[in-house]
């Protein structure tokens, strides 16, 4: 079973400690109330807390003392927030800079300061959240999906790249039951080689042709009782829709170079990023597979059309990214939140994992940096960028957007790039170091 989260509790005045111990018991909230910073340190260093809420005045040493003692001796801390009185606000914000997560000013809100200890303290239950998104689109498609989950056999999604048409179909065959094991088999119908797909689609027996030395189950024979994920259906050609419609009109599917009808009880989903409908109209697409397959069609919206859907996704994907490295702890300043809003995201949803990854690994401390997040800004993301950053950040941006272009213009060669730069090999190195810049990697999920 997983450890409840737990929180440490450091304040030394009576009263407000028992006035929050009595809320936090009444939230069912795990944690431990420490009246002076040397008692809290040894379990702190054992990494025994979630999420520390501290006062900074305390009788043996400040709370602040402590954050950065235990900081500066290498440890990795869990979120940490400070309770401060308005005389103090200077110190709270240069502990922010250092690294805490928040400062409450005394008198607080007892309700809010609940909220944000909620968040790591709370574990959250997928089953009653959202899992596709916030925004009302997304909400829409979710509401649909149970209904379509228990009563379409066939259904077809479609959207651009990388919006989470597949994060879709997984969902259905979720909320389908069914026995646990049921599969859940994906085919990318692009990436198959034609020559090949016929096989791989429906299984051949042994002998079908050269190189089929045994008989091999198709994907529609894997996912019998469960699930297919046919993607980029746009891609199948013509000769292999022919096949598809006929399987999915009879449920029954017949083996390269076999003769036996075997029955197929399947759920079948079907996703593009292409316009069927005038891929019918300009002849490459069967009409009939067409009327077959779009009955159930759920349009996955851009990312950029579904707004509200950006800091919640960029939470629950630096969560999962924290969950995959334990001990490292990101968070997303207003700052970092501002420029993922503002940006456009062509890719969609993955693009934005893919930003999320990288800042995670190229950003030293527990917060994302804006440098880190972006390959390339567009410059006209840039030009219209917020004036809050203030001038050195923006400067910054230019900055990183010109030198990253120069670089994609030179195959991301130093020497090349150094010299269109007009700076030395060394220089750019060191830029490219600040800026959080390297040469893209292979795109990957
Ligand atoms: N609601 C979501 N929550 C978390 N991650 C998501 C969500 N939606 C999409 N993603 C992530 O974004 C990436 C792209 O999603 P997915 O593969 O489902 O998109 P797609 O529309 O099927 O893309 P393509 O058309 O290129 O195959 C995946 O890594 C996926 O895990």
């Amino acid at each position: 079973m997983s450890k409840r989260p737990r929180l440490c509790l450091i304040e030394d005045d009576e009263i407000m400690g028992e006035s929050l111990s009595d809320r936090f018991e009444l939230e069912g909230f795990a944690f431990d109330w420490y009246r002076c910073c040397g008692d809290a340190e040894a379990a702190l260093r054992e990494g025994r807390y979630d999420v520390v809420l501290s006062d900074i005045r305390l009788p043996d040493r400040g709370g602040d003392e402590l954050y950065l003692a235990l900081q500066g001796g290498g440890l990795t801390l869990p979120p940490w927030y400070f309770i401060t009185g308005h005389g103090a606000i200077d110190r709270a914000v240069a502990l922010l800079k250092a690294g805490a997560t928040d400062y409450i000013t005394k008198p607080f809100d007892l309700d809010a300061l609940v909220d944000k200890l909620a968040e790591w303290l709370v574990p959250r239950s997928d089953d009653d959240a959202c899992r596709l998104g916030v925004s009302a689109g997304m909400r829409h498609i979710e509401t649909l999906l149970p209904r379509i989950a228990t009563q379409a056999r066939t259904v077809l999604l479609s959207g651009e790249s990388g919006v989470g048409k597949e994060v879709v179909a997984r969902e259905l065959h979720r909320l389908a039951g069914g026995p646990a094991a049921s599969p859940f088999i994906a085919v990318n119908c692009g990436a198959i080689p034609e020559t090949l797909l016929e096989a791989e689609l429906f299984g051949h027996e042994k002998g079908a042709f050269t190189g089929a030395q045994r008989v091999r189950a198709g994907v529609f024979e894997q996912a019998h009782g469960g699930t297919l994920f046919l993607d980029e259906i746009g891609d199948m050609p013509l000769p292999m829709q022919v096949r598809l419609l006929r399987v999915i009109q009879e449920r029954n599917v017949v083996r390269v170079g076999g003769t036996r009808a075997l029955p197929v009880d399947l759920r079948l989903i079907c996703a593009t990023h292409r316009d069927l409908q005038e891929m019918v109209e300009e002849g490459s697409f069967r009409e009939d597979l067409y009327y077959r397959i779009h009955v159930i069609h759920l349009k996955v919206p851009p990312l950029r059309e579904r707004r509200e859907d950006i800091p919640w996704l960029a939470h629950r994907l630096l969560e999962a990214w924290c969950r995959e490295h334990p001990g490292e702890r990101k968070r997303l300043s207003p700052q970092v939140e501002q420029a993922l809003q503002m940006h456009q995201w062509p890719g969609n949803v993955r693009e934005l994992k893919h930003a999320i990854e990288r800042a995670c690994i190229l950003s030293e401390g527990n917060e994302l940096d804006l440098a880190a997040l972006f390959e390339t800004p567009l410059p006209g993301e840039l030009l219209h960028g917020d004036c809050g950053e203030g001038l050195q950040a923006y400067l910054q941006s230019c900055e990183r957007a010109f030198v990253s272009k120069v670089l994609d213009g030179h195959d991301w060669q130093i020497a090349r790039s150094a010299e269109a730069l007009g700076i030395s090999r060394k220089n750019l190195w060191e830029r490219m170091r600040r800026l959080g810049l390297s040469a893209p990697a292979a795109p990957r999920d």
